[in-house]
């Protein structure tokens, strides 16, 4: 049984590198801005979030630039520790976030495969199994022998894609670029991640696109700076959307 629950949940991030004084006075008026105690200016990200996200809900995140969607997904997948208020993940967690999240850039696509399953705890044999049906699946040819920093960013996408895709997690976490990866392939990847969503308990996806919300959600929560505005049955949280767009 899978299960995401949030109490309180706050995230600021400091800016470093903003120290004039001048600077530092015309931000302060903005309403996420605010000095921390050791005086640096920090954003809030995320403001005081409770929600509980149970097996079979399928959430979008929704809102405009800004309104801390990725910021959600990243600390739900463990990137980011909340600064304020409590957050548990039960459940395997599988991130289609960032391309090159916790890939070694200097080893190749098939080093990085073998090394993330021995991460699940799968043997050297089904590491070799795992590779090659990694390796069908992206069609990168040789390149799935060269080191991954040498990659164009399509074949980035389509290296993780197909390692995201090939372990079934229990706690799907997706941002929407990783549904519009070019055509060919994606017509080839939307059953494998059909399946992947169905086979899911939970998925959580923050995208600006309705068609993907009403495609493959069945609740949205919809953020703006940082806080919860509505979170409910898709066509409710939409519906309010639209209204002020
Ligand atoms: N690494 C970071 N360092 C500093 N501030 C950040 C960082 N990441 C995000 N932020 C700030 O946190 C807030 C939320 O950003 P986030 O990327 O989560 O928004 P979003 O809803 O995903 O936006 P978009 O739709 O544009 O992708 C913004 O004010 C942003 O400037």
């Amino acid at each position: 049984m899978a299960v995401i629950e949030a109490k309180g949940l706050c995230l600021d991030f400091p800016y470093y590198h903003i120290g004039a004084r001048s600077l530092k006075k015309r931000l302060m008026g903005k309403s996420r801005l605010h000095t921390d105690p050791s005086n640096r200016i920090v954003v809030t990200a995320l403001r005081n979030l409770t929600f509980r996200i149970g097996t079979g809900d399928r959430v979008a995140l929704v809102g405009p630039n800004g309104a801390g969607k990725t910021t959600l997904l990243r600390t739900l997948a463990g990137v980011y520790e909340p600064v304020a208020g409590s957050l548990t993940v039960t459940g395997q967690i599988g991130a289609l976030i960032d391309v090159a999240a916790g890939m070694d850039t200097e080893s190749t696509g098939r080093e990085n495969v073998r090394l993330r399953g021995l991460y699940r705890g799968l043997d050297d044999a089904a590491c070799d199994r795992l590779a090659e049906e990694v390796a069908e699946f992206a069609g990168l040819g040789d390149f799935f022998d060269v080191p991954i920093r040498t990659y164009s960013a399509g074949m980035g996408v389509r290296l993780a894609f197909a390692m995201a895709t090939a372990m079934q997690p229990q706690v799907l976490l997706m941002d929407e670029w990783f549904l519009a990866g070019d055509a060919a392939f994606m017509a080839k990847a939307e059953e494998r991640l059909a399946r992947l969503v169905g086979g899911a308990d939970i998925m959580v996806v923050a995208t600006h696109d309705f068609a993907v919300v009403r495609r493959w959600c069945n609740r949205a929560i919809r953020l703006e700076g940082g806080v919860i505005l509505a979170d409910g049955p898709v066509e409710d949280v939409l519906g309010g959307l639209e209204a002020t767009a």
